[in-house]
C-alpha cells in the first residue's frame, strides 16, 4: 500500500479495504475469528484529465480519458498521460492497463490543433516531443494495453488505440477512426505509417493514408484496424475478458515477444527523434499549413450550425 500511496498521493481506496485496515478480521458462522482478506483492492487517482483506477487482484489498471469536449491531446494532457503511464510502468503489480475514454462519443479527437495552429517554434517543439513520449511509452510498454474504443478516434486518437496490443470498438456505424491528416493538408510522420503498417499491413496503409480514410466501426474491424466489435455498453466489459486471456500468458515471454515484434519501430524514432522533431516544427509553422488548419478547424466548427 505504501507504494501505491508513493505512486498516487491523491489515491483513494475503494471497496473493502479501508475498513479492513481498520479491523482485519471477520467472524465465520461458527463464530470464529478470521482473518479477512479483501475480494477487491481498488484504488482510484484522478488528474486533471485522466483517472487511474488500479485492481491489486488483477493487476489491471483502467485508464479513463476526461478532457472535454472530445479528448484532443494537447501538451498537458500528453504531459499528464505519459506521467500515468510511466507510474503504471513502474508498479510492479500492474501487469495490464485498459484504455477507454470518459466522454460520450468520442475516444480520442487526435492532437489538438490549437497547440498547432498560431504558436511559435519553441511550443512546437515541446508539443511535438511530447506527443513522440506518448506513443513510446504506449507502444514501448511491458503491460498489456487494451484500447476501449467507445468513439471516435480520428488521427492522434487512433495512433492512441494502434500503439495498444488490442482494441475492442463500440459496434456503432457512426464512429470512425483512422488516420486522416492527409484531409486536414498534413503528412502523418514516418512512425504513425510505421505504426499503421504493422496493424494492418503495407496495402491497406497505402490506400488509409493517402485517402485519410476514417473507417467507420464494420470497416476498421474489417481491415483490422480493431479486433473485435461489441455493443457500446459492453466495451469495457469485452475488454476485461480480452484482458484476461493476455494475463494467463506468462509476462516474460510475452513481453520478449512484444519487444521483438516492436523494438525496430521504435528504434526507428529514437534514432531520429530531433530530426522528427525538427520536420514537425518546420513543416507545421509553414504559412500554407497553418492556413489549412485554419481552414479545417473552421470546417470543424460550421459543421455544428
Ligand atoms: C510533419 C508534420 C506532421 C504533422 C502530423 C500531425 C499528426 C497528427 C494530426 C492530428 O492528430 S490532428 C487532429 C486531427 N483530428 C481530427 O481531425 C478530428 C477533428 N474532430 C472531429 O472530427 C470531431 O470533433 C469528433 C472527434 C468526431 C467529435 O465530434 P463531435 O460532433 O462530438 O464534436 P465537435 O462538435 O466536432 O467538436 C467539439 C469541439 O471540439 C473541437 N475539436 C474537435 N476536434 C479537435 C481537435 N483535434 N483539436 C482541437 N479542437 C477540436 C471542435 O472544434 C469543437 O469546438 P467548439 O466549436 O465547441 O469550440
Amino acid at each position: 500500500m505504501a507504494t501505491l500511496l508513493k505512486l498516487f498521493p491523491t489515491c483513494t481506496w475503494t471497496g473493502r479495504l479501508a475498513h479492513l485496515s481498520r479491523k482485519g478480521w471477520a467472524q465465520s458462522r461458527s463464530g470464529r475469528l478470521l482473518p479477512c482478506f479483501p475480494a477487491s483492492q481498488r484504488c482510484a487517482s484522478t488528474t486533471s484529465y485522466l483517472t487511474v483506477e488500479m485492481d491489486d487482484n488483477t493487476g489491471v489498471a483502467v485508464v479513463t480519458m476526461k478532457s472535454p469536449p472530445v479528448n484532443s491531446l494537447s501538451l498537458d494532457f500528453l504531459t499528464e498521460f505519459s506521467i500515468s503511464i510511466e507510474k503504471l510502468e513502474m508498479d510492479r503489480k500492474c501487469r495490464g492497463v485498459i484504455l477507454t475514454s470518459g466522454l460520450p462519443k468520442v475516444f480520442s479527437a487526435g492532437l489538438d490543433i490549437m497547440e498547432m495552429y498560431g504558436k511559435g517554434p519553441e511550443h512546437c517543439a515541446e508539443f511535438w516531443r511530447a506527443v513522440q513520449e506518448m506513443w513510446l511509452k504506449l507502444y514501448g510498454s511491458n503491460m498489456i494495453t487494451i484500447a476501449a474504443v467507445n468513439g471516435s478516434s480520428p488521427a492522434g486518437g487512433c495512433l492512441m488505440a494502434m500503439a495498444c496490443d488490442y482494441r475492442i470498438m463500440a459496434d456503432n456505424p457512426k464512429y470512425s477512426i483512422g488516420l486522416n491528416e492527409t484531409l486536414l493538408g498534413i503528412v502523418a510522420p514516418f512512425w504513425f505509417k510505421d505504426t499503421m503498417m504493422n496493424t494492418i499491413g503495407f496495402r491497406a496503409t497505402e490506400l488509409a493514408l493517402q485517402l485519410g480514410l476514417l473507417h467507420n466501426a464494420p470497416n476498421a474491424l474489417r481491415v483490422g484496424l480493431v479486433d473485435e466489435l461489441v455493443p457500446e455498453k459492453e466495451v469495457l466489459s469485452a475488454a476485461s475478458t480480452a484482458i484476461s486471456k493476455w494475463l494467463a500468458i506468462p509476462d516474460h515471454a510475452r513481453q520478449i515477444t512484444k519487444s521483438m515484434m516492436r523494438k525496430p519501430t521504435i528504434d526507428r524514432l529514437l534514432s531520429h527523434r530531433d530530426q522528427d522533431i525538427n520536420n514537425f516544427v518546420s513543416f507545421i509553422t509553414k504559412d500554407s499549413i497553418q492556413k489549412s488548419l485554419q481552414v479545417y478547424m473552421e470546417r470543424l466548427k460550421q459543421r455544428k450550425t
